[in-house]
Order: C-alpha cells, then structure tokens, then sequence
C-alpha cells in the first residue's frame, strides 16, 4: 500500500538550516509529539484499507453465494450453460482478489489526491502556481502517452485467472477421484495432465511478465525520471533567474542560507506532489488489473442472471436454425413445454428427452404413473434413463410436450452417486435437514436407528462411535454402506408423500436387502420409480418403460409379477444424432399410447 502520512517537508527545512548554519537544531517537542499521531493515522490507513477489502469481499461473495446457490444455479450453472467452466474459482478466488484490488486502487487514488491538492497549494505559494500548474500537466501528457503503450493488461489478468482456475480443477479431480486413479495406478497420466495445464499459467505468466518489464521500463522513463529533472528546473529557476528571485526566494541578494532552507523545503513539497501524480498514473496499471478481476467476476453474474432468466449458453448446442447454430444458445422462447402441478400422478404427454448439448435422446415420449403403481425403467447404457428424471426434477429444461406431477416437495430422488454431506453421521441421514428440523419432526436418535435398522445398516453408529462422530464419509463407508446412508435410509426419513425416483441406487446393495427396502416403501406408501438392470427387481414394480438406446421405447404394464420379457417397441426410433432443432419436425405424438396402460388401472 503506497498511502502513508509523510512528516519530511518541516523536518528537512529545519535540518538544511542547521547544516548551512552549522549549528545543532534543538530538540523540538513538536516532532517527537508528532511521531505518535503519524504512526496511528498511517496504521490506520492501513487497517482501513485491509477492513473495506474485507468487507468489499464479505458483501459480494454473500450476494454470489444467494444468487448461485439459490435454488439449482450451481446445477445450471456447471450443467447447462458452458461459459463459466469453474465457478468455485470465481467464488473462492477472484472475488477475494477483486475485493482487494478495489480497495487498495481506492488507498492509490484517494490519498495522492488529497497530496496534489495539499503540496500544489503550498508550492504554488512557495514558487509561484505556474510550477504545479505545468508539474501536473506533464504528469497528465505522460498519463495519456503511458495509457497509449500499455498492452491490455486487464484482458491477461482475466485469462491467468481462467488458467488457474483450470490448474485448480485438474487438482480437485485428482483429489476427488483419487481411489480409483490409484488402482488404475494413474499417477503418471494424471501427472502430465496438471503438469499441461500447470505450463499453459508458466508460459501465460511468463509472457506477461515480460510485457510488464518493457512496460515499467516506459513509466519509469517517463514518470520518475523526466518528471524529476523537470521537476528540479522548476525548483532551480527562482535561484537563477533574477526576475523570479526578486518575488521568491527572499528576493535577489538574499543570505544563501534562507535560499538553501527554501530550496530544501520546496523540494520537498515538489518531490512529494510528484510522487502523489506518479502514483495516480501507476494507479493505472492496478487499474487494468482490477478491470480483469471485474471482467472475472461481472461474468459470473450475467451467466447467473442468464440462467435465473431461463438462457443458456453451451458451445456445443448446434441446430437446424441458423442461428441456434452459430450461437449455441437457447433462450426461454425454446422452452415450449407445460408443466402442471398435479397430485398423486406423474404424466408425460409428448415430452422430448433433450440433453444440454442438444442430443435427442428421445424424440417424444408418453406415459402415465398413478400413485400406487411402482415403475421400473430399464435400458441401455446412455439411452436418457437418469435425463428423464432430471427433466422432471427439473434440472434440465422442457423443451416440449406437457408434464403433470405433484409439487416437488412429493417428489424424493435418490441418485446413481451417492452423496455425503460433510458432518455427522446422523447428517447423513438426515440431509438437507438440519438436527433441529429433524428433532422438530419427531426424528431423535433412536427412530433414527430404526430407519437404519431397516436398511441393516444399524452397526454403523457403533463402529463410528454414534450418531455426532465426523468423518470424511465419502472414504470412511464403502460403496454398499454410501448407498445404504446417502440413498434409502435418507429415502425413508423424508418418507415423500408420494413418489420417489431410485436410480440405480441399490445396485451396490445384496438382494435381499434390496427387497427388504422395497417393501419398507410399499409399507411407508411410497410409489416408486426404479432405473435398475436387475431383474430381479421387476416383481416389485407394476409398469415398465423401457428405453431402446436408439430413441424408441415402450411402456407397458407387467401382467405379471416377473414379466420382464419380450418387449415390442411401439415407438419409432429417432437416432441419438438428431439435435434440438429437428424437434419442429416431429409429427404430432399418438396420445393413445400414453392412455393405453393408464386405462388398464
Ligand atoms: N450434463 C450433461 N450434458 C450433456 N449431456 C449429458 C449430460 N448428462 C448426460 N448427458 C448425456 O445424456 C445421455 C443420457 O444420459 P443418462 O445419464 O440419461 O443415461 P442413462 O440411460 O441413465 O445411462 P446409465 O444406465 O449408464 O446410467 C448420455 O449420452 C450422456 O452423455
């Protein structure tokens, strides 16, 4: 921070006195008074500074946090819309280096111009008010010739940023998914990936650097050393040229002591009004990069608006329409599907299974759940299973048809991957809730026990020391136990009123308690829809949607309780190449074979 009080311009005067005088100053109870009120105004400044970057950083990253974790942006945000591939950079990083450089641009600027005021007024007194008058003139020409040469800073400090950002990235993979690269013994491979994206900062930063040299090499030039030796012809000109000396100076003939106290003293409010310009012209280049950091940042808040307003930009969208096409974007005009808030029913009419990048995965699909009738949804690999569902828990968008299911409170998903809050164990189950919520609705320890007891995974609070132990539990549970935890037993204490969506989510867990859990559902009144290979599981289940991987699929009801044979697709397929613009050209969908299964009810 280049703020500070500076105490210099009567010391100095009173030293070239003594010196031209040869004779000792006298201790002065002014200045040793002094030294105390300078050291506290300048550590003030100085906290002042730290305080309004604190509080910069504090009001921004709150605001941030409600704007992306309100709701399901963060999903959005990562999912749906490529432009900001690491928002956790943004949030943890960028804002706080954003915060910082404002504050200390306003300590840069707010103090030297409180110091070209206070020393061109006491110059312009000294040596006249054409002195500062042309000081600051100069420092404005080199201002505007500096400004001129400057490479774009701001745009290189925006893309270090995205670098580290993508550096960070590749780090919290490894971290991430450590267990799995160490049985592939991928340490190797993963090494050279963060080394590639470690050498794309090295040789960014490298270039930059350099650019700054050259740079500071042409403000050096222009802002200490011709501003100096003007700045020394200004001061020297009252001495030599007589007509100035009879005004300044003490007039012509003064004692040659007064003159060397004058110089001395105007010097000094010449060299600090000097540094006061300087320092506002450099200010320049902390200015280019705080452009950066706010280019960083404002572009974060327009992607979160963006998605708060139903736009999505992904690169690799592509169309039919020329548009669509060039830009990749998709607008809310794009979302032409109804959804309708309906109780004890899940129904699709026509709904097109539409990914992000804009892949058909289905052209148009229609069926009908009542409460009560589970549903078991099968097919291959990557044939759009888990999209369904995330359509109707709304995290992709509809793109069309029309979809009625109960409010989303009546609706439980228990995902492929099970997730670990960080906390206790009790958090585990009880996730979102907090223990507050959950005592609140009647969920002590013990009936959590019993929950766990349904899922055999009772032992558990022993063997990790009760419900309040922490743990990373993500490394501390295996696969069965994650699933067990982060899936059914959380499904049973948010008990939906209605429907719940497992997908793929007991597949770590044995058979039969498989089968225990699922009739713990029927008990409990909870209608299930289950993505599983297994079928074993279709005596659990009275409908089934079955996907071809090719965009056709058939729903049907199961005659009986293990019918999980001898499907015939009744419709047509639609290649998973087809993109979101040929949707317009899909015929109008058979209703018929939404109602058909429903009517058997
Ligand atoms: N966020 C996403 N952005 C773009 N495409 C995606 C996204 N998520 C999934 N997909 C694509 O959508 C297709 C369907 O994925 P989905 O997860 O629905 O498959 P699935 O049928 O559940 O498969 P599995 O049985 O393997 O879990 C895949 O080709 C996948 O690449």
């Amino acid at each position: 921070m280049s703020g500070s009080v500076s105490s210099t311009v009567p010391s100095s005067s009173r030293l070239s006195r003594a010196i031209t005088r040869r004779s000792l100053p006298r201790p002065s109870l002014n200045s040793g008074l002094m030294m105390w009120p300078l050291s506290i105004v300048n550590n003030s400044l100085k906290l002042i500074i730290s305080l309004l970057a604190l509080s910069f950083r504090t009001r921004l990253t709150r605001y941030a946090h409600d704007r992306y974790l309100g709701g399901i942006t963060f999903y959005k945000a990562s999912n749906l819309d490529t432009r900001c591939p690491n928002p956790d950079q943004l949030l943890v990083q960028d804002i706080d280096k954003w915060a910082d450089s404002l504050s200390t641009l306003y300590s840069d600027i707010a103090k030297p111009i409180v110091d070209i005021f206070l020393f061109g007024y006491k110059l312009g007194q000294a040596i006249g008010k054409d002195a500062p008058a042309f000081m600051v003139s100069y420092f404005i020409f080199s201002g505007v010739v500096l400004r001129s040469l400057s490479p774009p800073f701001g745009k290189y400090t925006a893309m270090e940023q995205k670098l580290e950002g993508d550096f960070r990235f590749t780090h919290s993979r490894v971290l991430a998914h450590a267990e799995e690269i160490a049985f592939y013994r991928g340490g190797d491979r993963e090494k050279t990936l963060v080394n590639a994206t470690f050498d794309k900062i090295v040789n960014h930063v490298n270039t930059v650097i350099r650019l700054r040299f050259t740079n500071g090499v042409i403000d050096s030039v222009f802002v200490k050393y011709l501003a100096t030796m003007l700045a020394y012809y200004l001061l020297a000109r009252p001495v030599f040229d007589s007509s100035r000396a009879t005004s300044y100076m003490g007039g012509a003939g003064a004692d040659p002591t007064q003159i060397m106290e004058d110089y001395s003293r105007n010097s000094s409010y010449l060299v600090n009004l000097s540094q006061a310009v300087g320092r506002i012209i450099l200010a320049g280049r902390d200015l280019t990069r705080f452009a950066g950091y706010t280019s960083r940042v404002s572009e974060l808040f327009d992607v979160l608006d963006d998605i708060h307003s139903g736009k999505y930009e992904s690169t690799m969208v592509t169309g039919n329409e020329a548009e669509r096409a060039q830009t990749g974007k998709v607008s809310a005009d794009d979302l032409k599907g109804q959804v309708e808030t309906r109780d004890g029913i899940i129904e699709f009419k026509n709904v097109p299974i539409v990914t992000p990048n804009g892949d058909v995965l289905v052209k148009e699909l229609s069926f009908k759940i009542d409460q009560g009738m589970n549903c078991m949804i099968t097919g291959p690999n990557g044939c759009g299973k888990s999209s369904l569902f995330r359509i109707l828990g709304d995290l992709w968008p509809l793109f069309g048809g029309h979809v009625a299911k109960p409010a989303p409170e009546s609706l439980f998903y228990v995902p492929q991957k099970p997730y670990l809050a960080l906390g206790t164990l009790r958090d585990q189950v009880i996730y979102p809730h907090t223990r507050e919520q959950a005592l609140a609705r009647g969920y002590t320890d013990d009936k959590i026990m019993e929950l766990l007891d349904v899922v055999r995974l009772a032992y558990l609070v022993e063997r990790e020391g009760g419900f309040d132990a922490v743990q990373d539990w993500a490394s501390a549970l295996s696969g069965g136990e994650k699933h067990g935890y982060g899936g059914m037993s959380r499904l049973f204490y948010h008990k939906p009123s209605t429907f719940a969506v497992l997908d793929e989510c007991t597949s770590a867990v044995s058979v039969d308690v498989e089968g225990i859990m699922y009739q713990h559902a029927r008990k409990e009144n909870i209608t299930l829809f289950t993505v599983s290979h297994r079928t074993t599981l279709t005596k659990y289940h009275q409908y089934v949607l079955k996907f071809d991987g090719e965009g056709g699929y058939e729903f049907k009801r199961l005659h009986n309780e293990d019918d999980s044979s001898a499907f015939a697709f009744s419709h047509g397929k639609s290649s998973k190449s087809a993109k979101l613009g040929d949707l317009e050209a899909t015929p109008v969908a058979d209703e018929a074979a939404a109602e058909a299964p429903a009517a058997e009810n």
